[in-house]
């Protein structure tokens, strides 16, 4: 269950009269639902997932995930909750794929660094990497390195997993295979939060959502309550929306 209160942040050096990057954001998740974050350039949502992270502290309200209450624990909600940043190349540390998979694995030669080994090996075959566990990271293509960034976050196994645009920039197969794996995280009973420009390819998948709009939460709800209000803030409503104000699967 993720509670949030009146979350307020101001990044650091952020010009006097600036508003604050989050002001008065209030919502909350129930376990295992997938929350779709949505706002354009610049309204705060990777703001906000660092502090889902416990990246970043707030300077006002309260942040409750699964008993973690912070300000306070992000220490604790940092070790439960795993961010798939947008730039994967900020995330990868491994220089290879078999290293980025194995980086807080213990030592092979252990049980423990056994099953990590096979756990790591069968990530890499259900994200299509198998062939590359020996390749560095820098090889890869953009959609192979945003496959091995969600792997490596899902072997933490996360009880909350956050991921910032992760369908930018992908080709259509590989939106599909996104949505498999989001589907099977839904199944799994993990709670996720994604965010987005273009709401099409997650909406029918998600059971709230939340838009932002210069810092501020505009809208809050289960996706067919805020979907005709979406526009006044830069959000292009889904195409079956617009025609008949019905949500569609996007295949
Ligand atoms: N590290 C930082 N230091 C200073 N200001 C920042 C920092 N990160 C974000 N901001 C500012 O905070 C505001 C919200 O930015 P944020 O990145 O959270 O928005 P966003 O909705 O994720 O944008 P985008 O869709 O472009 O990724 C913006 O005005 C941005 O300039």
């Amino acid at each position: 269950m993720i509670v949030a209160k009146g979350l307020r942040y101001t990044h650091p050096g952020t010009p006097a009269g600036t508003p604050p990057a989050l002001d008065g954001v209030e919502f909350s998740v129930p376990p295992g639902a997938l929350l779709c974050l949505c706002g354009v350039n610049g309204s705060g949502k990777s703001t906000l997932l660092q502090l889902l992270a416990g990246l970043l502290r707030a300077e006002g309200g309260t942040l409750d995930v699964a008993g973690h209450h912070c300000p306070g624990a992000e220490a604790a909600l940092r070790r439960h909750a795993a961010l798939v940043l947008q730039d994967a190349d900020m995330q990868m540390l491994g220089a290879t794929v078999a290293e980025d998979l194995l980086l807080t694995a213990p030592p092979a030669h252990t049980p423990q660094g056994a099953a990590a080994l096979a756990a790591a090996r069968e990530a890499a075959g259900r994200f299509g990497l198998a062939a590359h566990w020996d390749s560095p990271v820098h090889t890869l293509s953009y959609g192979q390195k945003r496959k091995l960034c969600l792997a490596a976050a899902l072997l933490a196994a996360p009880g909350l997993l956050l991921l910032d645009e992760p369908f930018s920039g992908l080709d259509h197969p590989a939106a599909l295979e996104l949505r498999d794996i989001l589907a099977r995280n839904r199944a799994a009973g993990l709670t996720q939060v994604v965010s987005v420009h273009e709401l099409e390819p997650v909406v029918d998948m998600a059971d709230l959502m939340l838009v932002l709009d210069g810092g501020r939460q505009v809208l809050f709800g289960p996706p067919a309550a805020v979907l005709d209000r979406v526009r006044a803030h830069g959000i292009r409503p889904p195409c079956s929306w617009t025609a008949r104000r019905e949500i569609v699967p996007y295949e």
